[in-house]
């Protein structure tokens, strides 16, 4: 299979050039990110998606999520499957992702670990038992170089709780300045920043006599870099369409 990274200088594009070196079915044909002569990648690297020659099954994106029209754009034009992971996409960007997906497969997740997609089922499971009697919060930490606040996952965890309880809670991002206790309704939000952690994911139900905690610690980028090749693979062959990760685990 051949592969375009898109943010390829990344941290998480320098992880994926190594894992993938090392595979004997998939291979990076090309790279594309603002600086194309930062690392001696042993695949061309070019400033721009509109200068990519070679010929692409799947593109896989860690980039920014203001380059999401030019991945698009290549997509469609190339007829490529798209990988995205990249986060922070606006409520009008992630639109624009439905809408090229009725041309081509494009799989979306703002998180690629096996672990963190399985908590996003079982959360659908929880909230509706433990909402009433529980509050439910949810708490990220990330290192200090992450760019957007609350991280993806945070909010995919956020969304996978309000859907199960009909969309009715309120999402409130930390508590700064506020005079008046909590309502039932909220979903609180909370994130850190600090050194180089991975990224950790704790969704808090406390009720009045127990607390239950569920955590997630990504230990290395290597889990988020192997479920973006399974997603690639996963793709391979697929109809045009929207697929997540949950369509890749089952
Ligand atoms: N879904 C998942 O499982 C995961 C998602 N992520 C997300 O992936 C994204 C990248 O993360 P990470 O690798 O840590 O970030 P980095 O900042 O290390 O890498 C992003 C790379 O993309 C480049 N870039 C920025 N804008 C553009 C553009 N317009 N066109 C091409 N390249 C561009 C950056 O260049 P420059 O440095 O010059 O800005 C940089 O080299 C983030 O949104 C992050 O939240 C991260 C880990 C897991
Ligand atoms: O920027 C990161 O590093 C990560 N971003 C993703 C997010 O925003 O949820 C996933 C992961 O936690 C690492």
């Amino acid at each position: 299979m051949r592969v375009l990274l898109h943010g390829c200088n990344g941290r998480m594009g320098q992880v994926l050039t190594r894992i993938i070196s090392q595979l004997e079915d998939m291979n990076v044909v090309a790279g594309v990110d603002r600086e194309p002569n930062k690392y001696n990648n042993n695949y061309p690297v070019y400033d721009n998606l509109t200068k990519v020659q070679e010929e692409v099954d799947v593109l896989i994106d860690f980039s920014n999520h203001t380059a999401l029209d030019s991945v698009l754009e290549f997509g469609l034009k190339r007829n490529v499957a798209l990988v995205i992971c990249t986060t922070g996409f606006t409520p009008e960007e992630k639109t624009k992702m439905r809408e090229a997906s009725k041309n081509i497969p494009v799989l979306n997740s703002a998180n690629m670990s096996i672990g963190i997609n399985l908590l996003n089922k079982i959360l659908g499971q929880v909230a509706p038992v433990l909402y009433g009697d529980f509050d439910i919060e949810i708490i990220e930490k990330h290192h200090n170089q992450k760019l957007d606040s609350p991280s993806g996952t945070a909010l995919m965890l956020a969304d996978a709780i309000n859907a199960s309880l009909d969309n009715s809670l309120e999402y409130v991002y930390g508590r700064h300045s506020k005079t008046e206790k909590r309502q039932q309704n909220e979903l609180g939000i909370h994130a850190i920043r600090g050194g180089a952690i991975v990224g950790e994911h704790s969704v808090i139900f406390a009720g009045a006599g127990e607390v239950i905690e569920i955590n997630h610690s990504a230990l290395s980028r290597d889990v988020f870099a192997y479920g973006a090749i399974r997603a690639a693979k996963f793709l391979s062959g697929k109809e045009a369409g929207f697929y997540t990760m949950s369509d890749v685990i089952g």
